[in-house]
């Protein structure tokens, strides 16, 4: 569904690459954590994936085509495959619960028979049901996170992107998207989420891609936050040759 093929990428102006020779297969259905320090490359590769950029070398696959091959008035069909969710979910602040989520449908010229029956469902399956009048300032970080997650998967897209979904939520608050996420991942939509939220990674046992100054250094089947204690036991984690041994130069 998405595939990085030795995809580095610097920005204009900068030495140092924020993507260096990334290799990524996620197959369609998959759940990926995106994991790394600050900086390490998440947004980089997210807004790879969502043609907001494109490599400096590599090619970024996404539903089998090349992103950075499509000409231009075909990029917003590929973005129609793709909700996105944002730490500081970036709702239309006088617009009401409904609005922002329906407003997803009618920019891509969705009828208002369709927007009356889905958009309705959508929130009922984000638990906003009744809420759809609110406007986002009447409602918890929490519940203007389900509306932002609402907005993206309205329209069932093939792939849902997060960055740091949960980074401006409480513990309990989080656990309660994170579920929310997973639900939707059950439907069949491919997810990869950059985040900085040791507890939810610990605890769903998922994939785990880690990055560090640009690198995939890690890429475990169901792995934690952080790389597992050697125990002798027999590990799901894929072995990965340190940065220091790839040969960088930066
Ligand atoms: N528009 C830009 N222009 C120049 N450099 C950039 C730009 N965006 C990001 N960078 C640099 O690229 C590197 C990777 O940044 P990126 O935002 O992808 O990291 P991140 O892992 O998502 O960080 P965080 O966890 O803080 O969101 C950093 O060194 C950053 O300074």
């Amino acid at each position: 569904m998405i595939r990085f093929e030795s995809v580095s990428k610097t920005y204009p102006r900068s030495r140092r690459p924020a993507l260096h020779r990334v290799n990524l297969d996620v197959e369609r259905g998959e759940f990926v954590f995106l994991v790394g320090a600050s900086g390490s490359g998440k947004s980089t590769l997210l807004r790879l994936v969502l043609r907001e950029d494109v490599a400096t070398r590599g090619h970024v696959y996404v539903a089998g085509r090349d992103v950075a091959r499509l000409s231009s008035w075909k990029v917003p069909h590929l973005r129609r495959q793709m909700g996105v969710v944002f730490q500081d979910f970036r709702l239309l602040p006088s617009k009401t619960v409904f609005e922002n989520v329906a407003f997803a449908l009618q920019v891509i010229g969705k009828s208002r028979h369709h927007i009356a029956q889905v958009v309705p469902e959508t929130l009922e399956l984000v638990g906003l049901a009744g809420k759809e009048r609110r406007l986002p300032h009447e409602l918890s970080g929490g519940e203007q996170q389900r509306v932002a997650v609402a907005r993206a998967f309205v329209n069932r897209p093939a792939i849902l992107l997060a960055d740091e979904p949960t980074g401006n939520l409480d513990p309990a608050t989080s656990e309660g998207i994170m579920k929310l996420l997973e639900r939707i991942n059950r439907t069949g939509t491919t997810i990869v989420m950059a985040t900085h939220d040791h507890g939810l990674v610990d605890a769903s046992k998922k994939r785990v891609v880690e990055l560090e100054g640009g690198l995939v250094v890690r890429d475990e089947v169901a792995g934690g936050y952080g790389l597992a204690p050697v125990t002798g036991m027999v590990s799901a984690q894929v072995p990965v040759v340190p940065p220091a041994q790839q040969g960088v130069a930066w």
